[in-house]
Formats: structure tokens, C-alpha cells, sequence
């Protein structure tokens, strides 16, 4: 059964160094959650303890309010970092074992790695040895390792790295299969254009902190000025002079611009009373000057959100 995963307040040093400094976030049943931060963040560090690969020194991590215990890793999804088939079998062989390693049936492992493999586009493939594969193909495989017993989370380390657009589209569309079912996903990623278009969620690790977690769209809201784009017709270099505006980016009778309203104001709701006024304000020199062709809200992307909550 699905449930909520907790990780709550997870310390963990290695030598001298803090990797992970109470690291605390949920993990969502039928919620992809992905999990972004700069290499060495601590993102495998704490995939490595949701999956009893490593302790903690502190802190806990439960599912559905339960503290961990091998049985429910047991029905758990992962694909580690440093990934795990080996190179000289071949994949229906590994999926075949690990399956049944999991306690499911001959005739159910079979069923679910036909299904697997063809989804993520190497059913043809899959008699042969792994190290004969693409790497991009040999990550497919990976996946469907994590995936082959129907578990009821997933962890994956990297699962996008690598991948062609095509296959990234491939794997995405059978991670959505899962948390259509109810599973909840986290993946690690660096590449934020990825994590961007495809979770639901979002964690920010940064040297060992969650520096921001939550829905994708409230996050976006919550860490950014009101930002604004307009269009007119002449030169938009006037912006510059208009008091609580900040131009962003100024391209001929194009700019994009942020407004000075309070943090809190802005968590609270874009349609707080003093960006409306102001973005009106601004609406109105524009007219006043001549035609307005565009004026409305543009969304930052994550990766300039990201590179704010980790500076
Ligand atoms: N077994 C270990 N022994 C010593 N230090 C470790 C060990 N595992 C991780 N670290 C350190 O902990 C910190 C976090 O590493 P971690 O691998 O969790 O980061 P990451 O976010 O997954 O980065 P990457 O994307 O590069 O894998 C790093 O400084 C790393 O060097």
C-alpha cells in the first residue's frame, strides 16, 4: 500500500564533514518529487538511508507514520547511483532473478518485465547481455530494475542522466504510470530543465540543507519577486526610472522587469493589494507613453529560482 514518506531531521557527518544537517521532507504518495542540488549536496546521502544503504546519526525516516523496517524496503524501488546489473548477463536474466528475489511469482515476473522493457523502448534488446547496450539503453534497464517487482516507492539516483530528450520523455511516461497508481517517486537530478518540466514536487539541497521544499508552482510564487514582461512599441528603457521596478532583461521595446513587493506580501498571494497597485502603476506610465502590445506575469524558471535559495 502507498503511503507517505517522511524523512525527518537527518543528520549525518562523515569524518568531520556534515553531509546531510537535519534534513527534513516528505516524499508524497502519487507525487513525482524531484530532488535537485549541486554535486556533493548530500542527495545520494540521503537516498542511501531512505533505503537502509547507510545510517543516519540522527533523525528518522518513516513510512505512513512507521519507522522504517527491512520488510518495507523490501517492497521498495531504487536505483543507486552507482547503478547495480551486471554487465555480463542478460537483462531478462537480472530482471528475471531480482523479481523473483522480491518473492513474486515466474508467471508474474515474466508478465511485468515483458510489459517493463517494451515501455521503455528495449523489449528488443532484452536477451541480451547488459554491456551490449547503449549506455542510454543500459540506464532503461537500470530503471526497470528498480521497477520490476511493483514496488510501492520509488528512489532513483540520477534516473534522467544521460538520457537523450526522447528517453527521458520514455522514462518519464512510465514514472507517471507509477504515480498514477498511487506511488510516490523522488528522483535526483542536476539538470533543473528537467526537474522543471517534470515534478510535481520540489526539494533544494544545498552542502547537506534543504533550502527550499514543496509544490513546484507554490515555490516558484513563494521564492520570487512578482516578475513582469511587457511589450510596447518604442524603447521600454523609461522602466528603468519608474520607482520599485527592477529591470531584468531590456531588448528594444521588450523587458522584463520585478517589482519591489515584501517577501511575506508576495507568499501571501500575487494578488496582494500592493503589487496589483503597483503593476497597474506601471501599466498606466506605459499607456501613457503609447501603445502597450503585451503586459502581464511571467513564472521564473527553477533554475533561476535555484540559483537564489542557493546562494
Ligand atoms: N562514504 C563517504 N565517505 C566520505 N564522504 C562521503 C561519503 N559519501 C558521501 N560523502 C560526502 O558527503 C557529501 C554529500 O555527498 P552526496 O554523494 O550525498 O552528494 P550528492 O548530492 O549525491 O552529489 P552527487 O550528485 O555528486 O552524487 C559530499 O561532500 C561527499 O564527499
Amino acid at each position: 500500500m502507498t503511503q507517505l514518506l517522511r524523512l525527518d531531521g537527518l543528520n549525518r557527518a562523515f569524518g568531520g564533514r556534515q553531509a546531510l544537517k537535519d534534513v527534513t521532507f516528505d516524499v508524497a504518495p502519487g507525487r513525482l518529487t524531484g530532488f535537485v542540488g549541486a554535486n556533493g549536496a548530500g542527495k545520494t546521502t540521503a537516498m542511501r538511508i531512505i533505503l537502509g544503504v547507510l545510517a543516519a546519526d540522527s533523525g528518522s525516516v518513516t513510512w505512513g507514520g512507521a519507522h522504517l523496517t527491512r520488510e518495507h524496503r523490501r517492497r521498495f524501488g531504487y536505483m543507486p547511483e552507482e547503478r547495480g546489473l551486471y554487465p555480463k548477463m542478460t537483462i531478462r536474466d537480472q530482471l528475471t532473478y531480482l523479481g523473483r528475489l522480491h518473492g513474486l511469482t515466474a508467471g508474474a515476473v515474466a508478465r511485468n518485465i515483458t510489459g517493463l522493457v517494451d515501455r521503455l523502448g528495449i523489449g528488443e534488446r532484452a536477451d541480451e547481455q547488459l554491456e551490449k547496450l547503449s549506455l542510454g539503453n543500459q540506464q532503461r534497464a537500470q530503471i526497470a530494475a528498480a521497477l520490476v517487482h511493483e514496488p510501492e516507492l520509488l528512489v532513483l539516483d540520477e534516473p534522467f542522466s544521460g538520457l537523450d530528450p526522447i528517453a527521458v520523455d520514455t522514462v518519464m511516461a512510465v514514472l507517471r504510470e507509477q504515480t498514477a497508481r498511487g506511488v510516490p517517486v523522488l528522483f535526483s537530478s542536476h539538470q533543473l530543465d528537467v526537474v522543471e518540466r517534470l515534478c510535481d514536487d520540489l526539494v533544494v539541497i544545498g552542502d547537506g540543507a534543504i533550502l527550499a521544499a514543496g509544490r513546484r508552482d507554490e515555490l516558484r510564487a513563494a521564492f520570487t519577486l512578482p516578475r513582469y514582461e511587457i511589450r510596447v512599441d518604442g524603447d521600454a528603457g523609461w522602466l528603468r526610472d519608474q520607482p520599485g521596478v527592477t529591470v531584468v532583461d531590456l531588448d528594444g521595446p521588450r523587458a522584463v522587469f520585478d517589482l519591489a513587493a515584501g517577501r511575506e506580501n508576495e507568499a501571501a498571494g500575487r494578488e496582494n493589494e500592493a503589487a496589483g497597485t503597483e503593476d497597474q502603476a506601471v501599466l498606466r506610465e506605459a499607456l501613457a507613453r503609447g501603445p502597450v502590445r503585451a503586459f502581464g506575469p511571467v513564472a521564473p524558471s527553477l533554475a533561476e529560482i535555484f540559483r537564489e535559495v542557493a546562494r
